[in-house]
């Protein structure tokens, strides 16, 4: 069967003296072996990577250890002003709303979701374990760096997609959505009130936003496999209706 190709932002890396553009290679594996789609990376070159749209039958805003700058949602603070990526924000944000423009499938993880949700006029918590009653939301050392840490009750699509109304998940951020985007509907939240899961209401296509890391052993859980098969098929079903044009 014909492979989807799925774009993946890059992110702008310092490495050995040069400026790279990167990512987890986990990201392209996970599409690889449950989506049914060749990933290439989209270099964080800002908006005129909207030109690559006419040759990608979906997005997957990826995850990222750097935070979106907080001028983007207009914060007056700065709590991370050396975790930034402002190259990568100008690339992913325009891309964002040109891809949910033209209906193309769009599967947001952790700084993808952050992304989402700043680009549709939200804010975002710059650290949420910092805020009164919510747990730590980061990553664990090592090997238990991806370990499952907490429960997510899921709701509407994600629910039905993931076939569970609870699941368990990894957890590797620590900023989080404060205010959401109008247009976004909450899908999945955890036992602090922390928003996990959105849905883009009335979307042309696909376009489900997680906090937490589907794509880490991505075969191994059920309902990670099961988002990622969703997403799969919805590219596949636009590459047709594109080709069939
Ligand atoms: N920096 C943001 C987003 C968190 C995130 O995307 N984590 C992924 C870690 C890097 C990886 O993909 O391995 C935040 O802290 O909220």
């Amino acid at each position: 069967m014909t492979q989807s190709i799925i774009g993946i932002p890059a992110c702008t890396k310092f490495i050995a003296g040069y400026v790279q553009h990167a990512t987890p290679a986990r990201y392209g594996a996970s599409l690889i072996a449950a989506s049914n789609a060749i990933p290439i990376l989209i270099p964080p070159e800002g908006e005129q990577m909207r030109g690559l749209l006419d040759r990608l039958d979906g997005i997957m805003f990826n995850g990222s250890p750097s935070n979106v700058a907080p001028l983007r949602y207009g914060a007056d603070f700065d709590a991370t002003p050396d975790a930034h990526d402002p190259e990568r924000d100008a690339t992913t944000i325009p891309l964002i709303l040109a891809a949910l423009d033209r209906g193309i499938p769009v599967l947001c993880i952790c700084r993808g979701m952050q992304e989402l949700n700043v680009a549709l006029g939200g804010t975002l918590f710059q650290e949420v374990h910092l805020q009164p009653g919510r747990m730590d939301h980061r990553s664990g050392e090592g090997e238990h760096r991806f370990a499952v840490k907490h429960e997510v009750t899921l709701s509407g699509e994600l629910a039905r997609i993931s076939g569970a109304e609870t699941i368990q998940v990894n957890s590797l951020h620590g900023q989080a959505i404060d205010q959401l985007a109008a247009g976004l509907v909450v899908e999945g939240t955890a036992p602090d009130g922390t928003i996990e899961a959105v849905r883009v209401e009335g979307a042309k296509n696909f376009a489900i936003a997680v906090q937490w890391h589907p794509e880490w052993e991505v075969t191994h859980f059920p309902d990670r496999k099961r988002l990622f098969n969703a997403f799969g098929d919805a590219c596949a079903a636009y590459r047709q209706s594109r080709d069939s044009v």
